[in-house]
């Protein structure tokens, strides 16, 4: 699914992480790790949206640096706390990022109702709970046709029924051949996920704790 080699990130000079080599097979991989470890900056220089040094490649054969366009058409994220203008609504991002991503209109009705974003589709997000962005910001992250979904902290703020529905669309995407990684300081249920293997991130590096 992707191969990292010879990756480092320094924020100001400051090493933040670094990845001799790490190569993932096409599953759903839990990163954890204690706050300020690297999750977010590992996620973000797989996203395409933080420069670093290194190679981190798809099995597509698809490079960030290389063809970005291609690349990020491959991956989607959706952040831990996401923030969006207040002045737009859910219509125009949803309308925004299905035209970027290539999403049919079926799977955004789908998306848009499975999540629950319906009641507020039309508000601008200025005026939406915690809750309501997450569901948003996770709509927007199963939009189009990745190979990789990446998601920081996916279920923090929703609610148990949400959760659910998360879990759902999860294993959906991953049955028609979707990989994720997601972070999550809350416990993932592991008969929900079919989780195949848990990293952690400490120490500036990346370690395979458990694979299952
Ligand atoms: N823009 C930045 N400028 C300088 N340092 C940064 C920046 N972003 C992150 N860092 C530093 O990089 C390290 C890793 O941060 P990161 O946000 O990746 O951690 P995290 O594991 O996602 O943490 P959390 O669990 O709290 O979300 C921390 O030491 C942090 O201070």
């Amino acid at each position: 699914m992707l191969t990292i080699e010879n990756y480092t990130k320094h924020y100001n000079g400051v090493l933040a992480l670094q990845i001799p080599q790490l190569a993932l097979p096409k599953g759903i991989f839990w990163i954890k790790g204690q706050n300020g470890s690297g999750k977010t900056t590992l996620f973000k220089s797989i996203a395409g949206l933080l420069p670093y040094e290194g190679s981190i490649q798809l099995e597509q054969g698809f490079s960030g640096k290389t063809q970005p366009q291609a690349y990020r058409m491959l991956i989607n994220f959706g952040e831990a706390e996401p923030v969006f203008p207040d002045f737009l609504t859910a219509k125009d991002l949803v309308n925004f990022i299905a035209i970027t991503k290539k999403a049919s209109p079926a799977q955004k009705e789908k998306l848009i109702n499975t999540l629950g974003i319906t009641d507020f589709y039309h508000k601008p997000c200025g005026t939406y709970s915690s809750g309501m962005l997450k569901k948003l910001s996770l709509a927007l992250a199963f939009l189009g046709n990745p190979a990789l979904i990446i998601l920081d902290e996916p279920l923090i703020t929703l609610d148990d029924q949400t959760v659910q529905k998360v879990y759902t669309l999860i294993n959906e995407y991953y049955a028609s051949g979707v990989g994720f990684l997601l972070s999550s300081h809350q416990n993932f249920g592991f008969s929900s996920l079919a989780i195949q293997a848990t990293y952690v991130v400490s120490q500036q590096t990346i370690h395979l704790q458990h694979e299952l």
